[in-house]
């Protein structure tokens, strides 16, 4: 099978599940992501996402770039970017940078509106 192909269930560190559906020849996809992490302390939601991978080509390995709307938690939105790596054993990894952005009320407060991560899936 073609190794890092985004299509099934990913887990993070947080223990959060990324379930994403079939990826488009052109590499577009859509999913769902169930977060364990509130920052309210309210329960977990799940999470609509869209996104687009590179196609796999022999020995390098896709990049893609993925967008989370948590319409159920608040008005904030992150993107995901990143790249799916496969090890000698054949385990995949995709390992991510994520921006944040918050909606805040007024420009004066843009300036603290957006955080920075990291985020390292496998598949659960
Ligand atoms: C209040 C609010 O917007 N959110 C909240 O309380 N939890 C979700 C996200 C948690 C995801 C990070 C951990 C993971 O990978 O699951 S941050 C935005 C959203």
């Amino acid at each position: 099978e073609r190794k890092c192909q985004l299509s099934g269930l990913w887990r993070n560190e947080q223990d959060s599940l990324m379930e994403i559906s079939a990826v488009r020849d052109n590499g577009d996809f859509q999913g769902k992501y169930l977060t364990r992490v509130t920052l309210t302390g309210g329960c977990a939601h799940t999470s609509p996402l869209k996104g687009a991978q590179q196609q796999p080509t022999d020995g390098v390995w896709p990049t893609f770039a993925f967008t989370v709307r948590w319409d159920k938690f608040s008005n904030a939105t992150t993107a995901f970017t990143g790249q799916c790596f496969v090890d000698s054993g054949g385990k995949e990894t995709l390992t991510t940078m994520w921006l944040l952005r918050e909606a805040v009320g007024s420009l004066e407060e843009d300036w603290k509106a957006t955080r920075v991560g990291r985020n390292v899936f496998t598949r659960k």
